[in-house]
C-alpha cells in the first residue's frame, strides 16, 4: 500500500486504538487517512444539523491493515448519543461534537439510504473518483428507515439494528446492517455466500437486502485502486437465541438435544448442497490434499509457537497428517469456513437460520475466498458440541456433560450424513484430521482471548490423536 503523510488528529488516533475492531494492539500505530467520502443528512433533522465523513484510515504496521471509520461531527450534543462520542472540541467558534458514525441516527440512515437507493458517492479529496455505490436485492424495495441502534456484543465489525417502515406505511421488516471495520481487496466472503443462498431460493441464512462497496487508492493493485465490500444489509431475526445459548442450556438441566442436533446436521447439508451448485466447486486433486495438508502442518507449528505445551504433539501429528492423505476427500466447493454454535440461530417456524460466513477471523481473507473442503465445517460443529462439555466442566467443577455432547455429535453426523448423502465416516481420517486443525485454531484463539478456556482445546487435541492414531 502507498505511504503518504496525511495523519490523523490525536484524538482519533487515541480512540480508535481502544476500539474492539481495531487489530494491532500492543503495536504502535502509523495511521494515514487515505481519502474516504462524505454524505447527506437525510434523517428527519430532528438532532440537528450534522456533517458525515467516512474515514479510510490505513494502519503502516507490519500488516497494512485499512479501517473504516465513519465519523460525524455536530455543534450540540446529539440527545442519548454519549456512548459514540469520540472528542469533544473546543475552539473560538464554539464546540465540536464527534461520534462513531454508527451511534448517530444520520449516518445510519445514511449508509442504509445509499444501499437502498443505489447511490454512488465520490470522494471530493481525489477529483471526485467514484468511493462508494450501493446496492438492493429485492427484499429491500421498499423499506424506509425508522430508527437505529448499534448492535452489543464483541464484534469484528460494528453492527447496527434498524426498524424500518415499507412503502410508508405498515411496518417494515428489521434490517441488520455489518459495517466492515477492516476493509480488503475483493468481494466479503459473507456477501457473496449469503447472496448466493438467497438468490439460489434457500432461506438457510438470513434473506439479503444489498451492500456497499467501495474503491480505494492501492499502490499494489492494477490502475492503484482496490475493490472491496464496505457494508453488508440482511434481515434481522429478532428476540431469538444463537445455539450456543440453547445447547448450554439443553446441557447445563440435562435435556435430551440430539433432535437439534440432527436437525442442525441437517441443514449443514442443505447449505453445502446449495453453495456446491450457486459457486464454483470441482474435484479434490492430489496437489490440493498436499497443499490443504501443508496448511494443516503449519497450523500446527504456528500453534506450538503460541502454546508451547503442543509441541509434544510433533509426531503423532505426523502420523495423522498422512493417514488423512491418504484417504479419500470429497470436492472442494464454498463453505462457512468458521462453522460453531455461536454462527447460527434457533429461529421459531423456520428452523437453524446460519450467519457469519466472513470465515476464521484469524486467516487472510484471501485464503478465505478459496473453495474449501466442506468437512471443515462439519469438523468445526462437532468441536463446538464439545465446547459446550467443556464449558460446563470449567464453570462447575466436578460435573461432566461428556455423554451430552457425544450424542450431539452422533445425532449431527447422522443428519448431516443423510441429508448430504455423502457418507462422512468413510472419510473419517479427513474428518479427524480437520478436527484437530480446528482444534489447533482454537488454541491459538484461546491463548490470545480467553486464556482461561484454553485447556478445551488442549484437551480436545490429546483425545482426537489418541482417536485418531488408533484406529
Ligand atoms: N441477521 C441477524 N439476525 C439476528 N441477529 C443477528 C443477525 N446477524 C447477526 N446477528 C447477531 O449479531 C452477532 C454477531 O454477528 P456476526 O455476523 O457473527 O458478526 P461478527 O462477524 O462481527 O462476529 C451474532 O452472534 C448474532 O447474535
Ligand atoms: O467471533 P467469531 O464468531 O467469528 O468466532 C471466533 O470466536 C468464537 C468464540 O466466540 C470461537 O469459537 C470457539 O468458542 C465457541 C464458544 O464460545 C465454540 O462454540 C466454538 O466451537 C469454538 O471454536 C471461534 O473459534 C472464533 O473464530
Amino acid at each position: 500500500m502507498e505511504v503518504h503523510v496525511n495523519g490523523i488528529p490525536d484524538y482519533l488516533e487515541a480512540w480508535i486504538v481502544t476500539q474492539r475492531w481495531y487489530a494491532g494492539k500492543g503495536r504502535a500505530p502509523r495511521f494515514e487517512d487515505i481519502g474516504g467520502f462524505e454524505l447527506e443528512d437525510v434523517s428527519d433533522g430532528s438532532h440537528g444539523q450534522v456533517s458525515i465523513r467516512v474515514h479510510l484510515i490505513l494502519d503502516h504496521a507490519a500488516n497494512p491493515v485499512l479501517y473504516q471509520v465513519p465519523l460525524t461531527e455536530r455543534r450540540t450534543p446529539l440527545p442519548g448519543g454519549e456512548s459514540g462520542l469520540v472528542a469533544t472540541l473546543v475552539d473560538e467558534s464554539g464546540s465540536t461534537h464527534i461520534y462513531d458514525g454508527p451511534f448517530d441516527p444520520a449516518y445510519a440512515t445514511a449508509l442504509l439510504r445509499l444501499i437502498l437507493d443505489e447511490r454512488e458517492v465520490q470522494d471530493p479529496r481525489t477529483s471526485g473518483r467514484l468511493a462508494a455505490r450501493g446496492h438492493r436485492y429485492p427484499y429491500g424495495d421498499g423499506l424506509g428507515v425508522v430508527s437505529s441502534r448499534v448492535l452489543g456484543g464483541e464484534q469484528s465489525n460494528t453492527s447496527i439494528v434498524y426498524e424500518t417502515v415499507l412503502r410508508g406505511d405498515g411496518p417494515g421488516s428489521p434490517v441488520i446492517c455489518k459495517l466492515f471495520r477492516a476493509l480488503h481487496d475483493g468481494d466479503n466472503p459473507d456477501v457473496v455466500l449469503t447472496e448466493a443462498l438467497g438468490t439460489a431460493g434457500s432461506t438457510v441464512a438470513p434473506r439479503v437486502i444489498g451492500h456497499l462497496t467501495g474503491q480505494w487508492r492501492d499502490s499494489g493493485k492494477p490502475h492503484g485502486l482496490a475493490t472491496g465490500h464496505l457494508a453488508f444489509a440482511e434481515e434481522f431475526l429478532p428476540g431469538v437465541q444463537d445455539a450456543w445459548r440453547v445447547a448450554l442450556r439443553a446441557a447445563d438441566v440435562g435435556e435430551d438435544f440430539t433432535a437439534p442436533s440432527r436437525a442442525l446436521g441437517e441443514t449443514t447439508a442443505e447449505m453445502h448442497r446449495t453453495l456446491a451448485t450457486a459457486l464454483p466447486s470441482r474435484a479434490t486433486t492430489p496437489a490440493d490434499i498436499v497443499q490443504i495438508v501443508s496448511n494443516m502442518r503449519e497450523r500446527f507449528e504456528m500453534a506450538a509457537a503460541q502454546v508451547p505445551s503442543l509441541a509434544v504433539y510433533r509426531e503423532a501429528l505426523r502420523e495423522v497428517y498422512v493417514r488423512a492423505a491418504s484417504s479419500p476427500w470429497p470436492p472442494l466447493q464454498r463453505i462457512h469456513g468458521d462453522f460453531h454454535l455461536g454462527q447460527v440461530l434457533a429461529v421459531p417456524g423456520r428452523g437453524w437460520v446460519v450467519l457469519d460466513f466472513e470465515g476464521e477471523p484469524l486467516r487472510p481473507m484471501t485464503e478465505r475466498s478459496l473453495p474449501d473442503i466442506p468437512l471443515r465445517d462439519v469438523a468445526g460443529m462437532l468441536r463446538s458440541f464439545d465446547y459446550v462439555a467443556g464449558s460446563i466442566a470449567l464453570s462447575q467443577p466436578g460435573r461432566s456433560v461428556t455423554e451430552w455432547a457425544l450424542a450431539c455429535r452422533r445425532a449431527f453426523l447422522d443428519g448431516y450424513i443423510e441429508r448430504s448423502g455423502r457418507d462422512v465416516r468413510a472419510h473419517r481420517a479427513v474428518l479427524d484430521a480437520f478436527e484437530i486443525d480446528k482444534a489447533l485454531y482454537e488454541a491459538v484463539y484461546e491463548a490470545r482471548n480467553r486464556p482461561a478456556w484454553l485447556s478445551i482445546p488442549r484437551d480436545a487435541i490429546t483425545r482426537l490423536i489418541e482417536r485418531a492414531t488408533q484406529s
